[in-house]
């Protein structure tokens, strides 16, 4: 049995140009930032934030601040990205006193402290294959529905192999994300690319979701946001096609791990929420399985309006 998508709040690409909502997003007093977590990006991370920089800072005032979280990066993503034109912060270098942990969701965590946005519009920053329409795409809902809290962006995703072909791309995604969403949160089943990278949420919901360090973020603002405020506070929107960067299986092995935890956890079935879980992979060496101890780090931060920290630099800036 099929499913017609727009079973959700589910709008086509090109709705919006980026002036309108300029003038929109003007008039009604909101602030967009666009926040890249970057991890080990320096060869793409230029040509984003340069092609940003141009469509959408310089040629229409979309975008009001343009931030790189540097996720511990071992080579020239910060120089690279700052060269560019973005404002750039080291995740670690962030609220010292709150400490520093590995991760993509650490990264969006943190950007909550060096930005001041009401709307975060995140981006992957090894896509390839994209346009800075994602962008607009992604604000569009926000201006248009005040019910909307989250918008999620999904896409044509081709694998291209090194032969030039292609295969459907999303292992997490058909794999883990997909069946956990079946089972657990069948709201959610509409969702065209659950796990997708490009997403945007109000800042002053984001800082209320307690969020997981690792690749888990989106799997659970999304439950979060459903559980809170029902599915119809969720949007998706047609980026049209998006090409990236791709893990080797271990290492998504890692994601699914912590995707599930965090379901496991929002399910209410863990009876602890650990730091990190053990995950035993196999390679073959010499003929003969050797097991990969990996671990892998599962915990989340908590909200941000429960941090002090965060609380006076908002109240600061927008004192009643
Ligand atoms: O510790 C990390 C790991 C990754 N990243 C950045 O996060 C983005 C996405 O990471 P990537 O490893 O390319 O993720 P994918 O394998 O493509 O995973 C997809 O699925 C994940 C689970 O939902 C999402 O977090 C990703 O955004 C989405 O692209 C990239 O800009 C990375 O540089 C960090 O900032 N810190
Ligand atoms: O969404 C996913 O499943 C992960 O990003 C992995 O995608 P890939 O299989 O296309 O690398």
């Amino acid at each position: 049995m099929s499913h017609p998508v727009a079973n959700r709040r589910t709008f086509g690409r090109g709705r919006w140009s980026a002036a309108e909502l300029a003038e929109r997003k003007r008039r009604q007093g909101l602030r967009v930032s666009v926040v890249l977590p970057a991890r080990d990006e320096e060869k793409t991370i230029g040509s984003i934030v340069e092609r940003l920089v141009s469509d959408l800072v310089d040629a229409v005032p979309l975008i009001d601040e343009l931030v790189v979280v540097d996720s511990d990066s071992t080579d020239a993503t910060y120089a690279v990205a700052a060269a560019a034109g973005a404002r750039v912060h080291r995740a670690s270098e962030i609220a010292p006193e709150l400490g520093s942990r590995p991760g993509k969701g650490e990264a969006m965590w943190k950007s909550l402290f060096v930005t001041e946005g009401d709307i975060l519009v995140f981006m992957d920053a090894d896509l390839v294959e994209w346009e800075t329409d994602f962008v607009v795409n992604l604000v569009g809902p926000f201006l248009e529905d005040r019910g909307i809290d989250l918008v999620k962006g999904f896409y044509e995703r081709p694998l291209i192999l090194g032969d030039g072909s292609a295969l459907a791309a999303g292992r997490v995604t058909e794999l883990v994300a997909r069946p956990v969403i079946a089972l657990q949160w069948p709201e959610l089943s509409g969702l065209v690319q659950p796990l997708a990278g490009e997403w945007a949420i109000r800042r002053s919901w984001f800082a209320e979701l307690s969020v997981p360090t690792g690749y888990a973020v989106e799997l659970a603002a999304l439950v979060d946001t459903a559980a809170a405020h029902g599915a119809a506070a969720i949007a998706q929107v047609d980026l049209g096609r998006r090409e990236h960067g791709h893990q080797g299986l271990h290492d998504l092995g890692v994601m699914a791990t912590q995707i599930l935890a965090m379901a496991r956890d929002r399910a209410g079935r863990a009876t602890e929420r650990p730091e990190t879980v053990h995950l035993r992979q196999f390679a073959i060496r010499d003929e003969e399985p050797v097991a990969l101890d990996r671990f892998v780090p599962v915990d989340e931060r908590p909200p941000a309006v429960s941090v002090a920290g965060y609380r006076s630099r908002e109240t600061a800036e927008h004192p009643c």
